[in-house]
């Protein structure tokens, strides 16, 4: 599906943001592991979490729908081995938190996905777990999927250094570790995305965390988890796109409610800050262990910012519509040290400089980043490759909204991996002056 947009428009109105997509996986990977009955509220039903549900119910676990809301029938880890292979799409988040779990059971199972999540790296988390005593198979070529995994019921406890920042190998450590011999020891810097250490924390699971040396460290020891009652709050990263149209489209406000405000997941907002941005943060509260809060943005003039390296982890997956919101700024703005860009949906640092330039954007790919010049008259309206990443498609979709003419959005659908109804949300509530 290809989507064309009518740009110079502006948008005023509260949007109801989806919700979170890491949360919502979480809680069905909790759910299915813990004693008892998991129920989610405001569950995020787009393509990625769908793939995670369909796995679990592969590995033996009852999940429905009831009232709205996700019902998870825990199996207290005593999962079943799947009939057939557990297809995870687009979902890297599925995978990698899918081969931890695997890691503690005795069964052997096959794990594949799309061509886009064929070539993401899986050594990463293979690697590590192998240590602990599980088994992997690659089925094709080193690294990638199709992998075949066979675990044991008492893996050996570890004490790893993460090469690199990243929630999905930590997570897969962690689930790993709540069945190993004794106490396994995590570190990382700079610290990602915490959501699994606080839910399982709220499950239950003897799991302490504390800052050492500048690490973040996680001290893990075995044990069971009780089920949850969870409400998803509203995805900062899908709430990102509707910020940044507000603050470069004219005369423009975006209030989004009930969004996650995790330390781990704001880089954004403090980074569009840095450049000036008008955005306001209101009504925050803690909710199922978690920050959530109010989100204003409104028109700004912004100014091109140079991001911390510590900040990068932060900010993983908004780097695209950062970039758009930088081709906005005035003056430069530095994206390094963001290697692991290379190795989302599509190589994020490409595809967003093609993106960028698709409007005219000036704009450099670093050996671990981008370079942006501010160069918010020259832009025009372009033709954009998604590359079936979904955050590219919404990245090219929220810069066709403000410059002049007619856009073009190609293989636009790949959206619905995190955010379903995001064109009709757009299109609703943005309007050509
Ligand atoms: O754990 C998670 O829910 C996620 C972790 C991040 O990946 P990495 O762990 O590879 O950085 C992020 O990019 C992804 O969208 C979601
Ligand atoms: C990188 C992403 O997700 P995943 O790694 O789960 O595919 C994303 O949603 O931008």
């Amino acid at each position: 599906m290809n989507v064309k947009i009518e740009g110079r428009r502006k948008i005023k109105a509260k949007i109801n943001i989806p919700p979170d997509k890491s949360i919502s996986h979480r809680s069905i990977m909790i759910g299915s592991l813990a004693r008892g009955t998991t129920e989610v509220e405001n569950f995020l039903f787009a393509d990625d979490c769908i793939s995670t549900i369909e796995c679990f119910k592969k590995l033996g676990v009852e999940i429905e729908t009831k009232n709205g809301k996700v019902i998870v029938k825990g199996k207290n880890y005593n999962l079943s081995a799947p009939e057939q292979q557990l297809y995870c799409g687009n979902s890297g988040t599925t995978t990698r938190l899918l081969l931890g779990i695997l890691s503690t059971q005795e069964f052997e199972a096959i794990l594949d996905g799309d061509n886009s999540l064929r070539k993401r790296p899986m050594k990463r988390v293979t690697q590590p777990l192998s240590q602990m005593g599980a088994n992997f198979e690659f089925l094709e070529r080193e690294d990638f999927l199709p992998i075949k995994v066979k675990g044991k019921n008492l893996l050996k406890p570890i004490d790893y250094i993460l090469p690199v920042s990243s929630a999905q190998v930590k997570s897969a450590l962690i689930f790993a570790a709540l069945k190993a011999e004794g106490m396994s020891i995590i570190k990382e810097k700079p610290m990602s995305r915490n959501h699994t250490e606080l839910m399982l924390k709220s499950a239950g699971a003897n799991i302490k965390t504390s800052f050492e040396d500048k690490f973040y460290k996680i001290e893990v020891l075995p044990s069971s988890l009780e089920a949850l009652k969870i409400k998803v709050p509203s995805d900062i990263s899908s709430a990102a796109f509707f910020i940044v149209l507000a603050l470069i489209c004219e005369d423009s406000e975006v209030i989004v409610e009930n969004c996650i405000l995790n330390h781990t997941r704001t880089g954004i907002i403090d980074i569009l800050k840095q450049m000036g941005a008008d955005i306001s943060i209101e009504d925050v509260q803690i909710q199922n262990g978690e920050l959530v809060g109010t989100i204003v943005a409104k028109s700004s003039s912004l100014q091109g910012v140079s991001v911390d390296k510590d900040d990068i982890p932060r900010i993983i997956d908004e780097i695209p519509i950062l970039a758009v919101a930088a081709a906005f700024a005035d003056g430069k703005t530095i994206i390094d040290n963001a290697s692991e860009l290379r190795v989302k949906e599509s190589d994020r640092i490409k595809t967003t400089i093609e993106m960028l330039k698709s409007f005219g954007a000036e704009c450099y790919e670093l050996e671990n980043g981008l370079e942006i010049i501010g160069s918010k008259n020259k832009l025009k309206a372009g033709i954009v490759d998604s590359y079936n990443d979904h955050r590219i498609a919404m990245a090219g979709a929220v810069m066709a909204c403000a410059v002049e003419g007619e856009s073009t959005i190609l293989n636009a659908e790949c959206a619905s991996v995190s955010f379903p109804n995001f064109y009709e949300i757009l299109f609703e509530h943005s309007r050509k002056e």
